[in-house]
């Protein structure tokens, strides 16, 4: 699902009015995903908004109890994200038949996913936690597993988590900053986008070459 563009742009939208635009700015970026944060009172009505309107595939993030899972999905997700991993969020999820991506940041962590039956985790957040390095040592034990790193991901060092294998793709808000969204700058996101799409693909190429 999240492996076609190995980029996941994370949304903070504060008006549900910025859904299309910003749908419009990330598709000509080419990006195919986009994941609203349940941060802000606009979300919801965001995602029914994108569902309705966007080609992109529409999650929601910042998922804390089962309840906000069943609203976003009755929105219109097509997956949901924690930041932690909540037992109860991933049942509700996989009783509803939609992907969840709980974030992890210990090996005990990774385990409780895999016995919740899980093959892919967010990795939060994942600059702070050590990076790149630490995904591939988290990784070595749990080789089923893949990662989607996120928390002070940019196109300066997405590179050193798109190469390594169990990542599935990386997530973060750089592409659609706070500060653009709020001055409607939208061509700035398309071109962050593009370039984060030009980079993932590189590198994604890159290594399959030399596989
Ligand atoms: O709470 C969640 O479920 C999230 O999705 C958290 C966000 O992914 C990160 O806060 C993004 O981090 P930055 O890219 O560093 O801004």
């Amino acid at each position: 699902m999240l492996a076609g563009d190995r980029l996941l742009p994370v949304v903070i939208l504060p008006d549900a009015a910025a859904a299309e635009p910003l749908a419009a700015a990330l598709t000509s970026g080419g990006l195919r995903s986009i994941e609203v944060t349940l941060r802000t009172p606009a979300a919801i009505d965001a995602i029914k908004r994108l569902a309705a309107s966007s080609e992109l595939l529409v999650g929601a993030g910042t998922v804390l109890t089962p309840d906000q899972a069943e609203r976003a999905v009755e929105a219109g997700a097509r997956y949901v994200v924690c930041p932690g991993f909540s037992a109860a969020v991933v049942r509700r999820c996989q009783e509803l038949d939609v992907p969840v991506f709980p974030g992890v940041a210990t090996p005990t962590e990774i385990q409780m996913a895999l016995e919740a039956g899980l093959t892919a985790v967010k990795f939060f957040p994942a600059e702070q936690l050590g990076g790149a390095p630490m995904v591939k040592a988290l990784s070595a034990p749990f080789p089923g597993m893949r990662f989607v790193p996120t928390g002070g991901v940019t196109t300066a060092n997405l590179g050193a988590y798109l190469s390594v294998p169990a990542v599935l793709a990386v997530g973060g808000t750089w592409m659609v900053a706070a500060d653009l969204l709020k001055a409607g700058d939208y061509a700035e996101i398309t071109r962050r986008t593009a370039a984060a799409v030009a980079a993932a693909r590189e590198l994604t190429e890159g290594a399959d070459d030399a596989r």
